[in-house]
């Protein structure tokens, strides 16, 4: 793991876009397709606005969120929302968007379709994370029902039931196949996600999810 300091936080979205034009161009120099994996939240919008006019051959690319919430796409709290609206556009409306959730009576439910819609996909080539301060990442929570089974599964994705940190169940990668990414990224501000990174650090990931994916990743962290 190696951790970059930005300025501010518009340097680092500007320095972060680069870079992961650069993984992706990198990418598509060996491979037909390549697969992209983006978090929702409020920290990748402004690297998604930068990023979305980069030169690439964005054809090539597919999009996938690292976890969804089993939200209509339309709903504000969708991360395929966020992603249609600040990446899949410019240059970037010619990326394939894959999505985690498609609507079903229970999520698990729509498992086995999602699973044939990611299959193709994988493995993931370019991947961003974010972190809470309780050290989850994507939808991996400290704690969580399943986590122990969502850190070592052989199956790619999980349903994760909703709790009183996240308002409605979600869909999520599980630890295995966002830790075999081939270009980690994570994006964290603040002194606090900082602090919580360095307490990740010295603990198993049944307490710090993030410490799952935390091998070869590249820290980008702003104030
Ligand atoms: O669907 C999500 O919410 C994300 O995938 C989640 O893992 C996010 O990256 C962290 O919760 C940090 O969120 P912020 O960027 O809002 O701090």
């Amino acid at each position: 793991m190696n951790i970059q300091e930005y300025a501010d936080r518009d340097l680092l979205a500007m320095d972060v876009a680069n870079k992961l034009a650069g993984d992706l161009e990198t990418a598509l120099l060996h491979e037909e397709t390549v697969a992209f994996a983006v978090p929702g939240g409020t920290t990748p919008g402004p690297i998604f606005d930068s990023l979305c006019a980069a030169d690439i051959e964005w054809e090539r690319v597919r999009v996938v969120p690292t976890d969804e919430r089993c939200v209509p796409q339309d709903h504000e709290r969708s991360n395929a929302r966020l992603i249609q609206e600040r990446l899949l556009v410019n240059r970037a409306a010619s990326a394939e968007f894959v999505p985690l959730y498609v609507p079903s009576a229970r999520p698990e439910d729509a498992l086995p379709e999602v699973e044939a819609l990611i299959a193709p996909v994988l493995p993931l080539h370019v991947l961003v994370l974010g972190m809470g301060e309780d050290m989850h990442t994507a939808s991996l929570y400290p704690g969580m029902p399943g986590l122990a089974e969502a850190l070592d599964s052989d199956a790619p994705i999980l349903a994760v039931a909703r709790t009183e940190v996240q308002p409605e169940p979600r869909i999520t990668f599980t630890a295995p196949v966002l830790d075999g990414a081939l270009s980690k990224h994570l994006v964290i501000y603040g002194s606090r996600k900082r602090a919580a990174l360095e307490r990740a650090l010295s603990l198993p990931p049944e307490e710090a999810p993030i410490a799952a994916v935390l091998s070869g990743i590249t820290v980008h962290w702003a104030e």
